[in-house]
């Protein structure tokens, strides 16, 4: 029986959002429109299908362009790693959370592909022992599936799960588990309204809060 840690991937462990700004606009380009990377962020977090359709009304293109734009946008992110850096104190803390023996993995709403293209890129996915992307399943968060998936794949143990959003707060609650929300990533509420079981803004903060919340003294 091990502790199992299972987090949340863009604007938890990596901030991914410049690689997805330079996607979203490569595909916006052709029409004329281009946006921010502070209204990026706010399209990150419930998969690439929704990323695109808020894209597409944030600069006021039509939905009918979602199902051409699908699949460019898919191969593009395949690629789009070289702007992505993992926050400060994330590599330390994996380091720390594997020597404590526990298990981790990540349940993210990007597809599987682009998952393990940035998780190889930054060499990170050796850390992981269960890997969930958006498409894994056919549904994704908030639906508690793939969680519950990851949490099964590592076997028996407390369940913690980190993530920065209200996507993972409610995947959270609906799994039954315990949530560490990260106040740095891409959640556009305030943290007072985010169900959580703890925040952290240091990822220094967190192998005291997972052994804290697994129930360790
Ligand atoms: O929305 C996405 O594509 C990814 O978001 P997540 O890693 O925060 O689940
Ligand atoms: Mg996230």
């Amino acid at each position: 029986m091990s502790v199992r840690v299972v987090f949340d991937l863009d604007g938890t462990l990596i901030d991914a959002a410049p690689d997805i700004h330079g996607v979203a606009n490569s595909q916006l380009a052709p029409h004329g429109a281009q946006i921010t990377l502070e209204q990026t962020r706010d399209l990150i977090g419930n998969g690439v299908s929704v990323l695109i359709t808020r894209m597409l009304a944030a600069v006021n293109l039509p939905d009918t362009l979602h199902a051409q734009m699908l699949p460019a946008f898919k191969e593009a992110y395949l690629t789009a790693v070289h702007k992505t850096h993992p926050y400060d104190g994330v590599r330390d803390t994996l380091d720390a959370l594997k020597e404590a023996g526990y298990l981790l993995g990540v349940c993210t709403n990007k597809p599987i592909a682009p998952t393990m293209a940035v998780l190889d890129h930054l060499g990170l996915t050796h850390y992981f022992d269960t890997i969930w992307g958006g498409d894994t399943l056919p549904v994704h968060k908030p639906d508690p599936a793939p969680l519950h998936a990851a949490f099964d794949a590592l076997g028996d143990g407390p369940c913690i799960f980190v993530g920065d959003s209200e996507v993972d707060a409610e995947t959270a609650q609906r799994a039954g588990v315990a949530f560490l929300l990260y106040t740095e990533g891409y959640r556009n509420i305030d943290v007072s309204q985010i169900p959580h079981t703890a925040a952290f803004n240091d990822f220094a903060q967190l192998p005291a809060l997972v052994k804290k919340y697994a129930g360790l003294r």
